[in-house]
């Protein structure tokens, strides 16, 4: 599939003003290269057209993205782990700070960095199910940046989130939705959908300047960091690839994945 493909952008049926943008990289929307510099672009477009909203979700029936492409980090060119590192930077900073009004329609799993895409819009409506959103890192022997923990602590408190982290929890939809990781649950895709065009309609008559500059100024201090630190964070995850005990860990992770696989077979 070309890079083009890896993200579409369709008006809503009934209002043009706002965009579904949907990734599909089958099977799970992993976030390789490709697929976070789609993004990238479209994230671009989106911000000098004239929709005023988003909603992202997935062309997968059950993954809404399964986080970084592990084979991303896993024996790494050291050049395209840096552009990859950097790319990432740049969609969470586009998406995080958008002028749109950014909502999630969660219509499956959302390990680690699909948490952080989630994360990074302004509500998450997640279809109900046996699905699983947070972020999971340490249980792949690997330390989510702080950039990750200050989104997760724009969205929940403090005390939650730093024992979520350490214990790489995964929330079930009951149990993220308890503790405000998502905003609502619901049956379907399209009910889900559906409920981010509700939390929409609900800036109808809010100027769309005031309103955006409000919510970059909420947003300020989680980016503040990674902007004044974007190379130190680029060297510090390729310097943290090189770690021998970092590649056996996700060595054991990917046997694990396709372990499971044969499992089920
Ligand atoms: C070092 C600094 C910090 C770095 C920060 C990292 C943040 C991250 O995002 S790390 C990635 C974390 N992601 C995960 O832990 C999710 C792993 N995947 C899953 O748990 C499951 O795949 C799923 C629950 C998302 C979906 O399960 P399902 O049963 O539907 O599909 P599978 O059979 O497991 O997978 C299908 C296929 O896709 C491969 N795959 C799955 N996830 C990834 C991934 N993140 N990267 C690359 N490839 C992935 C999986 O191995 C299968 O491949 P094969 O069909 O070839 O066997």
């Amino acid at each position: 599939m070309s890079s083009q493909n890896l993200v579409t952008v369709t008006p809503d049926k009934d209002n043009d003003e706002i965009a579904i943008v949907t990734m599909q990289r089958p099977p799970v929307n992993s976030l390789n290269l490709e697929l976070l510099q789609a993004l990238s672009k479209t994230l671009d477009e989106l911000s000098t057209s004239d929709f005023r909203a988003m909603v992202l979700t997935s062309a997968s029936p059950t993954v809404f993205s399964a986080g970084l492409d592990i084979m991303e980090m896993y024996k790494p060119d050291l050049k395209r782990a840096e552009q990859f590192w950097s790319t990432l930077q740049d969609v969470w900073l586009k998406l995080f700070e958008s002028n749109l009004i950014t909502a999630a329609a969660i219509n499956g799993h959302a390990p680690a960095g699909g948490c952080l895409l989630a994360m990074s819009c302004e509500y998450r409506a997640m279809v109900s199910g046996k699905y699983s959103i947070g972020l999971n890192e340490t249980a792949l022997g690997i330390v989510a940046p702080r950039w990750f923990m200050d989104c997760m602590l724009n969205t929940i408190s403090q005390r939650e989130a730093e024992i979520a982290l350490t214990t790489g929890k995964l929330f079930s939809v009951e149990e993220a939705l308890k503790v405000g990781l998502i905003d609502e649950t619901a049956k379907d895709k399209e009910d889900a959908i559906n409920k981010c065009l509700g939390f929409i309609e609900k800036f109808e008559s809010i100027p769309p300047l005031p309103r955006s500059m409000t919510k970059q100024k909420f947003r300020a201090n989680g980016v503040q960091w990674l902007k004044a630190n974007k190379q130190a964070d680029i060297d510090e995850f390729v310097h943290f690839l090189k770690f021998p005990q970092v590649q056996q860990s996700l060595e054991m992770y990917i046997h694990m994945l396709k372990s499971k696989q044969n499992k089920s077979e």
